[in-house]
């Protein structure tokens, strides 16, 4: 089951290079440029009018059209009657670009900025192609100690928009106004965080499959898969995910676990318990399944009954029976998620463990664990998620405040983190509640996507006192809602 068809339009994330293209194709089509670039500005006039009262503006432009969108903005600002300034780089700008701007073009020595001021920042959009030095670092640089407030077209000059890397310099932008549809740059890296509140307009850019380079997570893309799961009636139609638990003291992370899958939708959750750990499971759970394990026979049997996916990794430790029962699991041919100890039993030769793994598995990495797993991977975040899972052959979702999920189909960036989430356990809980809507026969990104943002939601409106005990309840909530 995927997403949404019309939702992933929606949520496409455009590279600068398709953005082009598509600007060539609306062209092509009959649409003159300066119509866009009369879209563009009006659309930075509307967000400008909302976000910032009347005071003086200077506007900064480069050469290209990102440019040109200043200038035109700078001819509606003067029609409304704002009192403002432009500085161009390089060369004045010819006659045509500037026919109302009479009078009010400076030289670029004499930008400075005050504290109540607003500063639009139409240097480089889309277009910026190397690093910014010279007469352009040197305005940025300005706008660093002026406390003016910042309002930049399409990107903060020198935000590289596939990546979200600065090139350079780039402002801290308080408000950015970009066109047609986001690029991964607003949402990754310094990008997300230089962009400030960022405002998206129609400007009327012709949409076509195949311009997308990523998706940005909302529910929109999955909820349906989700509602699909809750109109199942019996548990086992709804799918039955096996935990598998740690042994000893180390077994809290994989029950945390198993209560992220038991509030997932999914019918029923199995809980495997090393002797060590069997007889306190049973004590605490009371919905979720508990069943001693000796070895991984027992695991061997759900996998060909009635289990529907498999968590595994969760405080599970490195021993013998790990590593039998990481292979029973991959071996099931399961829907799978491996984390935290499943990931690193193999760090010194994943390619041992990557060839056991298939399409249907989930990688849940954080940063640490991905370093050591996919050693030589690197460059921004949405690159390297994409080349792991091309490496592994399986979904990797790399945690962070922002998380890329790459695996079958356009990768997915999701935004709504927050610090949280940043609690012991909290990650044992997402990989539960993954393994438990993957149980429900959603697809692996499309389970880890929809994981991602609920247990993410789940702590957005919560404090820094929230724990990971007190998160299943929350991802509950978050899930009810959704589906009601
Ligand atoms: N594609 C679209 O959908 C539309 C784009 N528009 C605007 O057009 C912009 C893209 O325009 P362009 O393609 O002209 O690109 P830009 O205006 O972003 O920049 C390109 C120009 O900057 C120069 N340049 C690039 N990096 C530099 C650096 N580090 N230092 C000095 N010079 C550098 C290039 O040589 C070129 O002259 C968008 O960001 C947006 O603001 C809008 O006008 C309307 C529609
Ligand atoms: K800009």
């Amino acid at each position: 089951m995927a997403f949404d068809a019309e939702a992933t339009k929606r949520c496409s994330l455009m590279t600068p290079d398709a953005m082009a293209e598509a600007d060539r194709r609306t062209i092509a089509a009959g649409t003159p440029e300066t119509t866009l670039i009369d879209r563009a500005a009006r659309a930075s006039l509307r967000v400008l009018r909302s976000e910032f009262t009347r005071r003086p503006v200077t506007i900064l432009c480069g050469p290209g059209n990102n440019g040109a969108d200043g200038l035109r903005l700078g001819e509606m600002l003067v029609d409304a009657g704002w009192p403002i300034e432009v500085i161009c780089l390089g060369e004045p700008p010819s006659a045509e670009r500037h026919r109302g701007l009479d009078g009010r073009l400076r030289p670029t020595g004499t930008f400075a900025p005050g504290p109540g001021a607003l500063v639009v920042d139409a240097l480089f959009g889309a277009g910026l192609s190397r690093p910014v030095e010279g007469e352009a670092r040197a305005l940025i640089e300005k706008l660093e100690f002026a406390g003016a407030s910042v309002l930049s077209i399409d990107l903060p000059s020198g935000i590289d928009g596939a990546t979200g890397e600065v090139l350079g310099i780039a402002p801290q932008a308080d408000v950015t106004v970009t066109f047609h549809r986001l690029k991964p740059g607003h949402l990754l890296g310094e990008g997300a965080r230089r962009c400030g509140k960022v405002f998206c307009a129609d400007i009327g850019l012709q949409y076509r499959e195949g311009d997308a380079s990523a998706l940005h997570n909302a529910p929109e893309l999955w909820r349906h898969l989700l509602a699909n799961g809750a109109r199942e009636t019996h548990k086992y139609e709804r799918g039955h995910t096996v935990v598998v638990g740690g042994p000893g003291f180390m077994g809290s992370a994989s029950r945390l676990s198993a209560y992220g899958a038991s509030v997932s939708g999914a019918g029923a959750v199995t809980y495997l318990a090393p002797l060590s750990s069997a007889e306190f499971a049973g004590t605490v759970f009371d919905a979720v399944m508990v069943r001693p394990m000796t070895g991984p026979e027992a695991l061997e049997e759900l996998a060909e009954g009635k289990a529907s996916s498999i968590v595994i990794g969760p405080g599970m430790g490195h021993g013998a029976l790990s590593r039998d029962c990481l292979h029973t699991a991959l071996a099931s041919g399961l829907p799978c998620v491996v984390d935290a100890d499943a990931l690193t039993l193999y760090e010194d030769e994943p390619s041992k463990l990557f060839s056991a793994l298939h399409e249907g598995c989930v990688l849940t990495p954080h940063e640490g664990e991905f370093a050591r797993l996919f050693k030589g991977v690197e460059g921004d975040k949405l690159s390297r998620a994409k080349a792991a899972a091309a490496r592994c052959g399986a979904t990797v979702l790399l945690k962070g405040s922002t998380t890329v999920i790459a695996g079958d189909g356009l990768p997915v960036i999701n935004t709504n983190g927050s610090r949280s989430l940043a609690t012991a356990g909290s990650g044992d809980v997402l990989a539960g509640l993954i393994g438990g809507i993957l149980a429900q026969s959603v697809a692996p990104r499309e389970a880890a996507a929809a994981g991602a943002w609920i247990h993410a939601e789940a702590a957005r409106s919560a404090g820094p006192s929230l724990n990971a005990d007190r998160l299943p309840r929350r991802i509950a909530g978050v899930i009810d809602r959704l589906v009601s």
